[in-house]
């Protein structure tokens, strides 16, 4: 059987990666794609690297015909999209790549985002979409919350490591690079390329980044406990890729062990050999993640080395993943594509 899906906001980075992966799909149709100011216009115009494809012309939300449509994406800016998802036919299963869904107390939503929820039933009914954590809940969802690509990252690092209780909770410190692909198409002037080439510089220090919403949601949920991890991301002048290096307190080699049981049948995500050190350039355009662990010179102390492609693994990767779920196929369809290198 072959599913008809939708992409809204199509016309931006993630948009163009769900395009890309579903292009080699063998049971995804594309038969709608939205785009807002690109409206009218089609992909191949939009992105040149999509022109050797045959897909449907850009159209406002309003305009698509969603009648025929088994599974939508949803790609758009948080806020827009919680307005949006609202309004979609009950009978539509939903993939939200934004941060809309992701918080499950309406109270979090606000702090973090700095304004109250339009949907807060909708809120309860979300599944959060790391997959390898919530898959059989995935599986029956209407509706999936795609992660924030820093969240994942940290997350594929640290989880196993708190739920066995094999480091200290107080103690935890996530260092994040993330290219510059995260921020969206759109145009910011720290975004041009001649201030962001040969520079590099944090952000959101300080514990106002908002995937700090979802860290303290998840890991507090897994610990029993509150759980504060420090968090402080950088923006790196790279196109695509996010490394998160985590500094614990606790011993390597139970750290490892714990990584690597955990992670064993999971077809995405690879714990390299112990000391090994994870690189953006080993994941790139794939739905992998490499983790690495390294012992600290001083015993008790390890470095974990998280590293994925935020518009793959980070975002639309996990989205078609979830997506296969949602829909009852394999859960790997269309996305065993190797990384490309260099
Ligand atoms: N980039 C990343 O690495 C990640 C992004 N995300 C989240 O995924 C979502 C999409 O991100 P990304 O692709 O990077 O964003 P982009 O800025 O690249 O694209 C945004 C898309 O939304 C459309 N859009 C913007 N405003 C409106 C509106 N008012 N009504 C309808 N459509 C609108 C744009 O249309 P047009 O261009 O035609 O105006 C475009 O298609 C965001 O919520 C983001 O936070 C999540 C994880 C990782
Ligand atoms: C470089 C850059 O700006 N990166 C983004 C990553 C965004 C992301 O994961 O997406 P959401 O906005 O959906 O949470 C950031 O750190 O905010």
């Amino acid at each position: 059987m072959t599913y008809n899906v939708a992409i809204l906001g199509a016309s931006g980075y993630t948009g163009a990666e769900l395009v890309r992966l579903i292009a080699t799909h063998p049971s995804l149709k594309i038969t709608g794609l939205s785009g807002n100011s690109k409206a009218g216009m089609a992909m191949a115009d939009v992105f040149p690297h999509l022109r050797h494809l045959d897909l449907p012309v850009l159209t406002t939300i309003e305009e698509m015909d969603l009648s025929a449509v088994h599974l939508v994406f949803c790609a758009l800016p948080h806020a827009t999209s919680q307005a949006v998802i609202s309004k979609l036919p009950k009978n539509l299963k939903i993939i939200d790549l934004s941060a809309d869904f992701r918080l499950r107390d309406p109270a979090d939503y606000e702090k973090w985002y700095g304004k109250g929820h339009a949907a807060t039933e909708m809120q309860g009914e979300a599944v959060y979409g790391l997959t390898e954590f919530y898959r059989d809940q995935i599986k029956d969802a209407r509706l999936v919350a795609g992660t924030g690509c820093n969240a994942a990252t940290g997350q594929y690092a640290l989880r196993p490591l708190i739920e066995a209780g094999a480091i200290d909770l107080d103690q935890i410190i996530i260092d994040l690079k993330c290219a510059v692909s995260g921020a969206g198409r759109s145009l910011k002037e720290n975004l041009l390329h001649a201030e962001l080439s040969e520079g590099a510089h944090a952000y959101a220090a300080g514990g106002t980044h908002r995937h700090l919403g979802e860290f303290d949601q998840e890991f507090s949920a897994i610990a029993g406990r509150p759980v504060h991890v420090q968090f402080t991301p950088h923006l790196i002048p790279a196109n695509r890729g996010i490394l998160a290096t985590c500094y614990v307190q606790g011993d390597p080699a139970t750290i490892y062990d714990t990584l690597n049981a955990a992670y064993a049948d999971e077809p995405f995500i690879e714990v390299l050999p112990m000391g090994q050190h994870p690189s953006i350039k080993h994941i790139r355009a794939s739905n992998f993640c490499h983790i690495g662990v390294v012992a600290d010179r001083v015993p008790g102390r390890a470095i974990l080395i998280a590293a994925l492609d935020n518009l793959t693994k980070g975002s639309s990767g996990q989205a078609l993943q979830n997506a296969n779920l949602m829909l009852g196929l394999p859960e790997t369809e269309g996305l065993m594509l190797a990384p490309v290198f260099p």
